[in-house]
């Protein structure tokens, strides 16, 4: 997986970094997409000075992170101050934060192209500018801006129509440019991409009833907010009349009114609560849904596309569908209190109302201004705490290497400086809390002496009674909480705007994955599945004798490069047959895996042709790239049913065993049984389950599947990769940590055992026995071939040659080599003189 490149620039893992910056093949267009921004091509150049002082194309300026997400340390130029001063020019975001000043380029130089800044001016809230490249704005294709490798990655085909297209203009549902600032529009359009689709789901119906409870509870409430008014002001009178028949009266109708009124607040919580829970799991499964389709996961992670998607799936959905349907209610209550108040007190005496307008607007824009950074803040707080965590777990899933190695000292410095790093940006964000709050305390305290101020003098000339000062601090107190919305709730908005922005970015980038526009690449390896002929009516043309065997796969003219286009495999040209096995060997980093990565559909780019032939009738000819291609819909998700179906006649075992968490059964029966065996819930109460959480029955292959094995078979299975000893130790359904519980060996062991349940017609091995012994190896095999399964495999060792008639030599691509850089021939050693290509 890691060797050296051949056609790779040298020290690629910096060179990726730079190219992330400065845009790499991309340069050129970005460049001209920018040219009216000097500062930041002035920012991009000194980039380039920083990550390549010498001009060699080296391995330079070590910021930036490893494959491994570790920083690589950072080296001192002096470019790098100059270029800090231009960025803090070019936005304000990168003067928030001390981390960014003490050490702006070791591992956040990255967001100084896609943090979100925010610049809230007096009167409006603008939040949320994601900047990209040093400047303010440009949210570019998610992939290729807010991903440090996959700007590399992604190399962006000409395309005129873009560079051409209007600042302001929305494209692909990704925003673009919006002159100087995106304001509190582009946060709406954001807000409501993101809760949209819910609200015209197939669940609209119930969503829509709840909602119209939820706020009917709220309008009750507000009711009987304002009959209290009216009795806190007879009940007041009273007192100060000194009547006591109708001060008792009083105390009766208030204590009615709390009895009657009470319920109707904990109903309106508990409605708003359950609604904004069902939300949070139909946004769940819709964005479970979208992440883990087209293997979107896979290339969010594999070209870091953007950071913690686990966060925003648990934390954020829950925050947002939590304070969106809050704020909307708080929203609603303030325009209704609004109203039943204002009345009140303008009729208590017009001034007031002036009074409380004057105070609460100069209060907002107090707030505002004070509470300018916390946005920013917020969003940058949810990051890093997301990136602490991420750690954690890392040390959790690594412990035995990592103890191994001995390696704690440096896992608790990598975890320190995350946790320090989350630590620094939370000062900040108390701090300007703090700031904050002594503004908001202070005007939470005024009001409560303010409107007797104000109407006092009335109550000494007798114009008005005792009562009705409480009557006037009551409803003043309502208004100007509807109108200190963002005084009150500032803290909450800017985490919300936060929240907001993750969404949405994680949101395009699903929807890019969606229509399979990710990788901007033009040309794609183009993977088909076709039905499978047998060999009589394959070559029955009456001029060459039939084989006795058909084809199950065909490559042809395969160019494969990586996703950062640097080619591996040239022209190549393959066809395997049944009982044609094949062993793929060569150098390490050569490219073997990535074969096999182009094989399953993983890595798209290159150009060629992979054919699968498929046994069974009911495969139509259908390119699986069309099935990609189609959008996120009913129609979609029976083409993926398909294209799974046909995936299941071929069975890919990778480097690493896989092993989901639950039983020994589960382990087994993965991944062609998993709907069957993994429970839906723990609740046995199924009826009142939410129809978007319970798994809809795959029927699309469950006719294509072998049956499902029974525990017998399991037993047995167990015992063919010899296993069976495990049974002594654990039973079936026991659940264990199994990755840490067995052995690698075991682990691969196990792996051929799912092989051998679902009895696939071809299976790719990627050195899948590399940690067992020759013997084990060998029964291994066959009992594969026993099962008339087809392989081919990746390996290092010379004794796979037994296993295998025909090798495909894979060597180094070279550019300057005119050669391919691939053979293929008989294992027998007495044929090896005859691969054609070397
Ligand atoms: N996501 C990626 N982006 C860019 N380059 C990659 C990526 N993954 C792998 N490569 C590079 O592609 C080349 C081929 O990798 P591959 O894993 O196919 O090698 P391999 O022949 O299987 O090696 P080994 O025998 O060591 O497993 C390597 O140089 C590797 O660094």
């Amino acid at each position: 997986m890691s060797g050296a490149q051949g056609a790779e620039p040298k020290g690629s893992k910096t060179a990726t970094t730079y190219e992330s910056i400065g845009g790499g093949e991309n340069r050129t267009r970005t460049d001209l997409r920018s040219r009216e921004d000097q500062g930041c091509i002035q920012v991009e150049k000194l980039q380039e000075k920083v990550h390549d002082p010498a001009g060699k194309g080296g391995p330079v300026f070590g910021a930036g992170k490893d494959e491994n997400k570790q920083d690589l340390g950072v080296t001192e130029y002096p470019e790098r101050k100059k270029m800090i001063l231009l960025a803090q020019q070019a936005h304000p975001l990168f003067t928030l934060s001390s981390t960014y000043k003490s050490n702006p380029l070791s591992h956040h130089h990255v967001k100084l192209h896609v943090g979100f800044g925010v610049v809230i001016t007096p009167f409006s809230l603008l939040p949320i500018m994601p900047i990209c490249r040093g400047r303010p704005y440009r949210r570019r294709s998610l992939s290729r801006c807010a991903s440090s490798s996959a700007a590399k990655q992604a190399p962006l085909p000409p395309d005129p129509d873009k560079e051409n297209r209007e600042v302001g203009e929305e494209s692909d549902g990704v925003v673009v440019a919006q002159g100087e600032s995106p304001d509190l529009q582009t946060l709406f359009r954001r807000f409501w991409k993101v809760a949209a689709p819910y609200w015209t789901s197939d669940d609209k119906v119930q969503a829509r009833l709840q909602l119209a409870g939820v706020f009917a509870l709220t309008l009750a409430t507000t009711g009987i907010s304002v009959g209290f008014n009216f009795l806190g002001r007879d009940f007041f009178n009273a007192l100060a009349n000194k009547d006591q028949e109708q001060f008792t009266k009083q105390l009766l109708y208030y204590l009615g009114g709390f009895a009657g009124g009470i319920p109707f607040f904990v109903l309106r919580d508990y409605a708003r609560e359950t609604l904004s829970l069902r939300w949070r799991s139909w946004m769940t499964s819709y964005y479970m849904d979208r992440y883990l389709k087209n293997q979107t996961f896979y290339k969010i992670q594999s070209q870091s596309i953007i950071d913690n998607p686990d966060q925003r799936i648990v934390d954020d959905l829950s925050s947002f569908t939590g304070t969106s349907i809050a704020f909307s209610l708080t929203l609603f209550n303030a325009f209704v209190d609004l109203i039943s108040f204002s009345n009140i007190l303008y009729g208590i005496y017009p001034p007031l109302f002036v009074v409380l307008l004057i105070y609460s607007i100069g209060g907002t824009a107090i707030s505002i201004f004070l509470g300018r950074g916390l946005v920013n803040l917020n969003f940058l707080q949810e990051k890093k705490e997301a990136d602490f965590r991420y750690g954690l777990v890392r040390v959790r899933e690594n412990a035995e290497s990592i103890a191994f190695y001995s390696g704690e000292k440096n896992e608790k410095q990598l975890l320190l400086q995350r946790f320090k790093s989350a630590f620094e940006n939370l000062t900040q964000l108390l701090i300007a809390s703090r700031n904050l709050d002594f503004f908001t305390s202070g005007y939470r305290y005024l009001i409560q002496v303010l409107p007797a101020a104000v109407v006092a003098p009335m109550y000494f000339s007798g114009k008005i009674e005792f009562g009705v000062i409480n009557q006037s601090l009551s409803a003043f107190n309502h208004i100007l909480g509807d109108f200190s919305l963002i005084v009150y709730q500032f803290q909450a908005i800017s985490a919300f705007s936060a929240v907001i922005n993750r969404l949405a970015e994680f949101d395009d980038v699903l929807d890019r994955s969606g229509s399979n526009s990710l990788t901007d690449t033009l040309e794609d390896i183009q993977i088909t599945y076709k039905e499978f002929r047998s060999s009589s009516t394959l070559e029955s043309n009456g001029s060459t004798p039939p084989e006795k065997y058909g084809t199950l796969l065909e490559i042809e003219d395969l160019i494969l490069k990586t996703p950062s286009e640097s080619t591996l495999v040239r022209e190549l040209s393959l066809t395997i047959k049944e009982k044609d096995n094949l062993l793929v060997m060569g150098p390490s980093g050569s490219g073997k895996t990535s074969l096999l990565r182009a094989m399953a559909g993983l890595w798209k780019t290159g150009t060629g042709k992979i054919t699968y032939y498929v046994k069974g009738s009911e495969y139509p000819e259908q390119s699986i790239c069309s099935d990609v291609n189609t959008p996120v819909n009913n129609a979609h998700n029976e083409a993926n049913g398909k294209s799974a179906s046909r995936k299941s006649r071929i069975f890919f075992l990778p480097q690493r065993p896989y092993m989901v968490l639950g039983t020994l059964r589960q382990q087994l029966l993965y991944p062609t049984w998993a709907d069957d065996v993994v429970p839906m819930s723990d609740s046995s109460d199924q009826k009142n389950a939410l129809p978007f959480l319970t798994n809809s029955p795959n029927s699309d292959n469950v006719n294509e599947k072998p049956m499902k094995p029974t525990t017998d078979e399991l037993m047995k299975i167990l015992e063919a990769v010899r296993l069976g000893y495990l049974l002594a130790r654990f039973s079936l359904d026991s659940t264990h940590e199994w990755s840490s519980v067995l052995s690698l060996g075991e682990q691969q062991r196990l792996a051929f055992a799912r092989l051998l349940l679902s009895k696939p017609q071809l299976a790719l091995l990627d050195e899948s026995t590399s940690a067992l012994d020759e013997a084990n190896e060998v029964h291994l095999y066959q009992k594969i071939e026993a099962a008339d399964i087809t392989y081919v495999s990746i390996g290092h060792r010379s004794s796979l040659c037994d296993y295998h008639n025909r090798i495909l030599r894979i060597v180094t691509f070279d550019s300057n080599s005119e050669q391919l850089n691939w053979s293929i021939g008989p294992t027998r050693p007495e044929s090896s003189l005859k691969f054609t290509n070397l």
